[in-house]
């Protein structure tokens, strides 16, 4: 039987988790964990996830903080917005929407975030420190793709995992996670050869390319632990689905375990978004 990892309810026990941090938290500081979210622009998708980011934030006991910028604002005006949210004793995450429009500089604007305050883990101290296999504040998508894997596995140490994808966001930061999992990884892009044959030999496989339905069940070894990052939104019969990297049908009989999208990493994204401002908290107050 393959297991179906449900992300929305392993996101809410997540959740639910942080909640009860956050009183004590509370109960000893005197503050909520304060996380301030930065939305630039009015791109649909992000601002569902950003609605999402604040819901979550309210159930987590966390204090959210929303600024929405308007999408011409200049880059000087962003970056005295994230100073003035590195200095405010409040604020102990700053969590800015991804993608910004392109007359930004994605880049600086990520670099000039404090990395105490880097509660999605994307400045390059917390690349590096994650990458040296130290305390690291974790990108959210893949840590909660290792908590998903943690779920249906006791130990990865010296498992073959495969990783498709060599975004910033998920293929990197996940590649260097499982390393100090002690995995065996393997990360494989648009450019490899013999893609179909590498994924085949995969125990886990993380796929994290944004193209709907790619793995195929012969690229899957039986009795491997699968996990989509991927969500595409799909047409049909003028109908929009929402689809995987992974063609989920055909993998799961194949798969020992599997997540679902939708209700798979997606959810668990946003939790552990709270999960790392209630670290980011905690270390700033200690
Ligand atoms: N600053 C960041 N920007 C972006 C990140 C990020 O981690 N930090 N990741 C993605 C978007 N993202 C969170 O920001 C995100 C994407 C999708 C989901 C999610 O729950 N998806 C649902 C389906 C949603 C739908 O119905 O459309 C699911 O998979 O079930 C959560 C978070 C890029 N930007
Ligand atoms: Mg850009």
């Amino acid at each position: 039987m393959t297991r179906i990892i449900d992300g929305k309810q392993l996101a809410a026990q997540v959740v639910d988790d942080v909640a009860t941090e956050a009183k004590l938290f509370l109960d000893k500081h005197g503050v909520k964990p304060g996380l301030a979210v930065v939305l630039v622009g009015e791109d649909p998708a992000s601002q569902v996830y950003v609605r999402n980011k604040i819901k979550r934030a309210e159930e987590s006991g966390l204090n959210s903080i929303e600024h929405k910028l308007p999408a011409d604002i200049d880059q000087n005006t962003l970056d005295q917005l994230i100073d003035q949210l590195n200095q405010d004793p409040a604020v102990h995450g700053i969590l800015v929407q991804l993608p910004l429009p392109d007359h930004l500089d994605e880049n600086a604007v990520i670099n000039s975030i404090l990395p105490a305050k880097d509660v999605d883990g994307f400045h390059p101290v917390n690349v590096g420190l994650l990458s040296s296999g130290q305390d690291a504040m974790v990108p959210c998508t893949p840590l909660g793709c290792l908590i998903m894997l943690r779920q249906v596995m006791d130990d990865l140490t010296g498992k073959h995992a495969v990783v498709v994808g060599r975004s910033n966001i998920v293929g990197k930061p996940m590649a260097a996670l499982l390393l100090r999992e002690n995995c065996t990884v393997t990360t494989v892009h648009s450019r490899t050869q013999n893609i179909e044959q590498i994924c085949s030999e995969a125990d886990i496989l993380v796929v994290a390319v944004g193209s709907p339905e790619m793995v195929k069940a012969d690229w899957v070894k039986p009795g491997a632990v699968v996990i989509d990052v991927g969500i595409n939104s799909v047409e049909h019969d003028g109908a929009y689905k929402l689809k995987g990297d992974v063609d989920y049908q055909a993998v799961a009989p194949v798969a020992s375990a599997i997540t679902p999208v939708p209700g798979g990493v997606g959810p668990m994204t946003i939790a552990c978004l709270m999960k790392n401002t209630l670290t980011a908290a905690t270390q700033q107050l200690s």
